[in-house]
């Protein structure tokens, strides 16, 4: 793995808080890494850390090569980073906004270009305040991603959107890393770790808890995928036979069969074979929910 970012046994706190416990984690280059958990755990101290804006007390860190306690400017010249909305004046204009980080990059950026890309030229001169929320977010992005970092830190990013401006945001987020950018992606939305990272860590008073692809945590550690379908008369306990189930209820007339990964189109063949197909047949795939459930015996909203 090219790693980028090498986390070992980082540990923070604030007087009498422990913020971050003990977290590990390695981030390859060109990967969505995200850092999932709920509010509190530790997430936003940790890639505080990370960039040279709060120093550890324990643990070893290295971002491109350099550990951010020692050259925090070394880190900061090669990294992107979302700022909050409380940084930008409300009455800055787009352009303005734009001009100001480009020139404080230090590079020669072409503010109308940067404009038209991010499709902000129809707003370059409006106040930040009144733009809708996901033009802000996505001049927190342009503002994150002048002068194409080689990893560029965004911590949620997405929270407060309605559905399809995060879902466009998403894919703002996605063209970055197919750009070559490395993305570090703090949030407590487990469907936008979903959707969007490559890998996650999901973190939990203080530690990572599970790391692995969305898919192998799932898989792992999220439990079984139950199917639901209206019997309609049909007698399911036949299906408790088929390999990979794990186990049939019926309540009423609603049939509830779970088991492993596998077993769905079985389970489906089983009905065929009988003669029954059910028009609301449904599986219910674990979420990264379970996930966080299975690890910490507590929801992500608790
Ligand atoms: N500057 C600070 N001074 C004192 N305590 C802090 C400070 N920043 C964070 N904390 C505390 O450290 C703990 C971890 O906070 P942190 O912001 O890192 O978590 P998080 O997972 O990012 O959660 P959130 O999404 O709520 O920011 C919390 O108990 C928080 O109250």
């Amino acid at each position: 793995m090219d790693a980028v970012i090498s986390v070992e046994h980082c540990r923070k706190s604030y007087r009498d808080v422990l913020a971050v416990e003990d977290v590990s984690f390695t981030v390859a280059r060109g990967e969505i890494f995200g850092l999932l958990g709920p509010n509190g755990a530790g997430k936003t101290s940790t890639v505080e850390c990370l960039q040279g804006l709060r120093r550890r007390d324990a643990g070893t860190v290295e971002v491109l090569g350099t550990d951010p306690d020692r050259r925090p400017d070394r880190v900061r010249r090669r990294i992107g980073s979302q700022l909050q909305s409380s940084a930008l004046p409300d009455r800055l204009r787009v352009g303005e906004a734009v001009r100001l980080f480009a020139a404080g990059r230090g590079s020669a950026l072409d503010v109308a270009e940067i404009l038209d890309a991010w499709d902000l030229t129809a707003v370059r001169g409006r106040a930040f305040a009144a733009l809708s929320g996901g033009q802000q977010q996505r001049l927190f992005l342009a503002l994150a991603l002048l002068g194409r970092p080689e990893i560029v830190f965004l911590d949620e990013l997405t929270t407060g959107l309605d559905p399809q401006a995060r879902r466009s945001t998403w894919d703002l987020v996605r063209a970055a890393r197919d750009n070559g950018t490395t993305v570090v992606l703090v949030t407590h939305l487990m469907e936008e770790a979903e959707a969007l990272c490559d890998r996650v860590a999901i973190v939990d008073r203080g530690r990572v808890v599970a790391l692995d692809s969305p898919g192998m945590l799932t898989a792992r550690l999220g439990g079984d995928i139950t199917m639901t379908f209206t019997a309609d008369g049909h007698d399911p306990a036949h299906l408790a036979a088929v390999p990979g189930v794990s186990s049939v209820r019926r309540t009423g007339e609603v049939a509830t069969v779970a088991g492993a990964g596998d077993c769905v189109v079985r389970v489906a063949s089983a009905l065929a074979e009988r003669g029954v197909t059910p028009s609301d047949f449904r599986t219910h795939h674990p979420t990264l929910e379970d996930v966080f459930l299975a690890t910490t015996g507590r929801t992500l909203r608790d």
